[in-house]
């Protein structure tokens, strides 16, 4: 991740402003696209009053399936979880931005990856990165087999 960062379109560049404030707080990245935000609500949760894991991987797999459409032009599935880091805890009512680029585009498949930055609810512009991934998609056909992506 890029330490001199400049925010990228639609991101306020307070982040940079304040992020040597707390060791936590961390710039966004410029090599990646913004590709969701959500906010998660207190039926999110789990028993710990946390967000529940299971809620933030389905939101990153949403959130990496974006890059991936631009090459399927159809119908595609997740392959594989290749690697799910929960790197800080993820709270209600945080403002969650999804990051993605794609790593590697294969004769099926596409693979990205994925960070996902929170601001939490009373101190916007100041994000914390609280998970990263890597997922790898496949093209498939009306019967659900593999196909070919047709690159430009
Ligand atoms: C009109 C248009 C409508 C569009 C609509 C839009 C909807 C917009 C929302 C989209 C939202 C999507 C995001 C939610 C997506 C799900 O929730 S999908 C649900 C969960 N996933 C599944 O159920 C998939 C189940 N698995 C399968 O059906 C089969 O394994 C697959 C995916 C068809 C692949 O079949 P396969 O025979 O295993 O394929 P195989 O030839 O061995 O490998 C294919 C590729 O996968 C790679 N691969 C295989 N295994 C692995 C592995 N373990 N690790 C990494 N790579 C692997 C291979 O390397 C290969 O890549 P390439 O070298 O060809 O690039």
């Amino acid at each position: 991740m890029s330490s001199e960062s400049s925010a990228p379109t639609g991101i306020t560049a307070e982040a940079g402003a304040h992020a040597d404030a707390h060791p936590l707080n961390v710039h966004l990245p410029t090599d990646k696209e913004l590709v969701l935000k959500v906010i998660p609500m207190p039926g999110d949760c789990n028993a710990n009053g946390d967000i529940f894991g299971g809620w933030v991987m389905a939101q990153v797999d949403l959130a990496g399936s974006v890059l991936p459409a631009r090459y399927a032009n159809g119908r595609m599935a997740t392959v594989a979880v290749n690697q799910f880091v929960f790197k800080q805890p993820v709270r209600v009512g945080d403002i969650l931005s999804f990051f993605s680029s794609v790593s590697r585009i294969g004769t099926t498949s596409v693979t990205v990856q994925v960070e996902v930055y929170a601001e939490r609810f009373r101190s916007q512009g100041r994000y914390i990165k609280v998970t990263e991934a890597s997922l790898t998609y496949v093209a498939i056909d009306d019967s659900g087999r593999p196909r070919k992506i047709v690159r430009d």
